[in-house]
């Protein structure tokens, strides 16, 4: 049994207090998780994520950009410094050509854009942010680059209802910013908040660091006005919580990644501001104890909690190794983030307080550090949203964003490192404990075919035979759009084909992206 003794509780002035117990040692998971081989379309010795040949679409002339010129005057960008940036994604894995970047400011210029593309079959990629991480936001090839980056105008907010409605270009944080002098929030917060578009958000279901507390998106998410292949607009842009006439469509634009059309605005029930916020920052000795941290939490905290997230040692490593962040706890090897967000200080700090005396008494919890003050909330989020930035700095980054039963998500962790030993530099996880979210990621000094084959299909056969999803949040984009039969029959896969060349029969919107290669 292990010992426990609190050594500290001491409450500063910044009101950032701190827990201690003393260290048990690691009890390194050893489970490995049954593998049921599966064989699926898709799969064999190809390399699926490998960019298709380009389609035959049309290739810009002087007359398009002559079209697009008079349309958008000083937002048809044909420099190609500027362009060089809209062509590679933010992981620089995934690199287009396109020499024509459009940046519409209105719903009615995307629409004379998708016409006149739609007419002249000319492949568009949509891009918002451009902070995906599965290469769906850039072009694969020479399609034109249609950006939401000037159509940043919210429309409108109803402070009794919380309902905002904006265009698809509002960079998150600032919405979060403008809701937030309302006393409101975001029903949505990512580590990429300072550049990641709403737009984008939505046409890739975002799942985000809030998601345990107001959901996903396919639900805060009320109506959207999306603008169709052929340049037709659907209003969709309903603000009613109820509306059961008939089928849901903008469900169907929400995750499919621009593939089916281009959301020019977007109407958001946000929650109230909180008036209290916690965030605790605590030590587990493993993955079990953490497990059992969450099951206690999730009955001790209950409504006030809003994000249960981990990190494993390995993440701490690479925040102290690449952004030289303090790791503000004794060393540990699972770190958790709880939030906690309620309306009545004193009530959540006691919540706050009895939960954590429960798993420091029991042990579950090594040590851990609690702050209420924006500054000091902030630091302690930036140990788990800037893992992602860390990764970026060790190598190139093999990044896996999964969906399985709890108590598996870091069998899989264990399982890759044991199998890939010294071939991969790092192999990390973390993610989102609360949604059965795990990011697995795997480095390497350069990019390394061998260890590539070792890591995939495997890892898809590993998360396929525990029934779950090869993209829990991200999207499937370019990089995986051939894994799809992992997680999705054939009968729907191809039930999704249907419906692309129902809307965009020429298949222009974000080539290459999402759907299978076998399906177009
Ligand atoms: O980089 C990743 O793998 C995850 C990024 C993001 O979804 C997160 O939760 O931090
Ligand atoms: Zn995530």
């Amino acid at each position: 049994m292990a010992v426990f003794e609190r050594l500290t509780r001491l409450k500063s002035t910044s009101r950032f207090l701190r827990y201690t117990t003393s260290l048990c040692p690691a009890h390194p998971c050893t489970a490995t998780a049954r593998i049921q081989q599966r064989r699926v379309h898709g799969g064999g010795s190809e390399t699926p994520s490998a960019a298709p040949p380009r389609r035959p679409f049309s290739q810009v002339t002087p007359a398009d950009l002559d079209f697009f010129t008079r349309l958008l005057p000083g937002r048809t960008i044909t420099d190609p410094d500027v362009l060089e940036s809209s062509n590679v994604d933010w992981l620089k894995s995934v690199k287009g050509s396109s020499e024509v970047l459009l940046r519409p400011k209105t719903t009615e210029e995307v629409s004379q854009i998708l016409r006149y593309c739609n007419e002249w079959n000319l492949a568009v990629s949509p891009q918002g942010g451009n902070t995906g991480l599965v290469g769906g936001s850039v072009p694969v090839f020479d399609e034109i680059i249609l950006s939401t980056a000037l159509m940043n105008q919210v429309l409108t907010f109803d402070s009794i209802s919380g309902i905002l409605t904006c265009q698809a270009g509002c960079v998150l944080e600032n919405l979060s910013q403008y809701l937030e002098e309302r006393d409101f929030i975001m029903p949505l917060d990512l580590g990429a908040k300072g550049s990641c578009h709403i737009g984008g958000n939505v046409s890739t279901n975002a799942g985000g660091l809030r998601l345990l507390r107001y959901g996903s998106l396919r639900g805060t998410v009320l109506g959207l006005e999306v603008v169709l292949a052929d340049g037709r607009v659907l209003d969709c842009l309903s603000t009613l919580r109820k509306d059961n006439t008939g089928y849901d469509l903008k469900q169907l634009f929400i995750g499919s990644e621009g593939t089916l059309g281009v959301v020019t605005a977007v109407s958001i029930l946000c929650p109230r501001k909180p008036k209290s916020v916690n965030v605790a920052f605590l030590g587990c000795s493993s993955f079990e104890n953490l497990l059992e941290t969450f099951q206690i939490c999730r009955g001790m905290l209950g409504e006030i909690l809003s994000a249960f997230e981990f990190l494993d040692a390995s993440c701490m490593s690479l925040l102290e190794e690449h952004l030289k962040l303090t790791n503000p706890i004794t060393e540990s090897p699972f770190y958790i983030v709880i939030e906690t967000a309620g309306s009545t200080p004193a009530h959540d700090e006691e919540k706050l307080h009895n939960f954590l005396d429960t798993v420091m008494a029991s042990a579950l919890v090594i040590d851990g550090t609690v702050a209420t003050e924006e500054t000091k909330i902030k630091a302690l989020w930036s140990m788990r949203e800037r893992v992602t930035e860390a990764l970026r700095h060790d190598g190139y980054t093999y990044k896996y964003d999964v969906s399985l039963p709890v108590e598996k998500i870091y069998d899989l962790v264990t399982d890759m490192r044991k199998r890939l030993g010294y071939r991969a530099k790092s192999v990390v996880g973390y993610g989102h404990v609360g949604d059965g979210n795990l990011h697995l990621n795997i480095t390497s000094p350069m990019k390394d075919p061998a260890l590539l084959a070792a890591i995939e299909p495997y890892v898809y056969e590993w998360t396929s035979g525990c029934q779950g999803s090869v993209s829990a949040e991200h999207g499937l984009g370019l990089k995986k759009r051939n894994y799809i039969y992992y997680s999705k029959s054939p009968e729907a896969v191809t039930l999704m084909g249907d419906i692309k060349a129902m809307l965009d029969p020429k298949g222009i919107l974000n080539p290459y992206k999402t759907l299978p290669d076998s399906v177009r």
